[in-house]
């Protein structure tokens, strides 16, 4: 069980740090997993002057999977594009192919307060989110920014979908949800944009092979806002890059931070890149306050979907479940009456309660 961990910026490093322990301690009891380490984003450019390294592409070649803390800090933000750390992190995508995002939306009940919903609203609240990760306007050529025919500078993208990679999306989604409550939802602004109108038809036309799979279609304007008004109506969300990207972090707060939303990043053979939803919260780190809970819960999604190691991924989820109904809470999830612990107390409590 080969594991590539790439902490990263910000608190990645204490983040991660938190979820070794919790990998070191299967180790411990004779889980054969390996550990190696290296950089990718800032600390990547800052040691080798690439957020995407030769020595880092080497060895997240040859891992079996890859648990990363988050990339990317203000220090960056006045680098050349090409250089600056969300593109080491959009540049281990593409690489390794990991088209599939899971981004699993899960309200434990011991959070119920936590969540930013009433609790009628929101209990057992439980979306898979399935976004496509490695095409749509995060990737489409032409981009850039030129001077237009009037001398007037513009910024421009293309918003790019082939069918193959909306049908092999849909697949990754259908059959999650046969395994689930065997609903799809489709989000899309069919009603503007020519790719997600294709995105729309294709999805529709790969349903027909999960006749006992619903499929509704709704615009991603009204999906923001029924993830606030009922978010217990979506089983499976399925949608494009870059409106993943907003509706999974508007979903989080659901069930209760941010810091609680794991995902996965899948190829089609299931290795894999697991890591919280987040990113790496420059205004918190290094103050030992970061909720690790996310990361954690990555690492029992990497146990899952790339060794199926099912008894340990539930091993894991029922530590955290166990730390929570103890008590215990950083503070982003923090509420009176609860103990606020900070981010390696709460790693420390995950691997005791293991
Ligand atoms: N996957 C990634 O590596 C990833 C994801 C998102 C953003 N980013 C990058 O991270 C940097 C900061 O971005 P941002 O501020 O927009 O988003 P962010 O997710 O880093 O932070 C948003 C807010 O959530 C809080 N937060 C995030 N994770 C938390 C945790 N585990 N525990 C407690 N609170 C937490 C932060 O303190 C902040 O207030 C940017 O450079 C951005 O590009 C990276
Ligand atoms: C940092 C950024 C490139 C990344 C994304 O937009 O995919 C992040 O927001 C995420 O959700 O993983
Ligand atoms: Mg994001």
């Amino acid at each position: 069980m080969k594991i590539l961990v790439l902490p990263g910026d910000g608190i990645g490093p204490e983040i991660v740090a938190q979820a070794k322990k919790v990998l070191n301690k299967l180790a411990a009891e004779g889980m054969p997993i390996e550990l190696t380490e290296a950089p990718l984003g800032g600390a990547a450019y800052d040691q080798y002057g690439s957020p995407y390294p030769e020595f880092t592409q080497k060895l997240a070649r040859e891992a079996d999977a890859i648990l990363l803390g988050a990339v990317g800090g203000p220090q960056y933000d006045k680098l050349e594009r090409p250089l600056r750390p969300e593109r080491g992190l959009l540049a281990i995508r593409k690489d390794l192919n990991l088209f599939a995002n899971l981004r699993p939306a899960i309200l434990y009940p011991e959070l119920a307060n936590a969540s930013t919903l009433k609790p009628e609203v929101v209990s057992g609240l439980d979306i898979l989110i399935v976004r496509e990760l490695t095409g749509d306007i995060y990737f489409g050529q032409p981009r850039g920014i030129r001077v237009n025919d009037n001398g007037e500078r513009e910024g421009f993208n293309t918003m790019l979908y082939a069918e193959s990679e909306i049908r092999r999306i849909g697949h990754v989604a259908f059959q999650a949800a046969q395994k689930r409550g065997k609903k799809v939802c489709s989000v899309d602004k069919a009603n503007v944009l020519e790719t997600t109108e294709f995105w729309k038809e294709i999805m529709t036309d790969v349903a027909k092979e999960y006749p006992d799979v619903e499929l509704s279609h709704m615009l991603v304007d009204n999906a923001a806002m029924q993830l606030v008004k009922a978010p217990k109506q979506f089983d499976v969300m399925v949608t494009g890059n870059i409106f993943g990207d907003i509706l999974s972090d508007e979903a989080s707060m659901l069930t209760g931070s941010i810091g609680m939303l794991p995902s996965a990043s899948l190829d089609a053979n299931n290795k894999g890149l697991y890591e919280p939803s987040h990113g790496s919260a420059p205004d918190i780190a290094g103050k030992d306050v970061a909720n690790p809970l996310a990361t954690i819960l990555s690492a029992a999604m990497l146990l899952r979907y790339t060794f199926n190691e099912e008894a340990a991924a539930l091993r894991i989820e029922n530590a955290v479940k166990k730390v929570l109904a103890d008590g215990l809470r950083t503070a982003d999830i923090y509420e009176a009456g609860t103990i606020k612990v900070g981010c390696s107390a709460m790693g420390d409590a995950v691997v005791a309660a293991l």
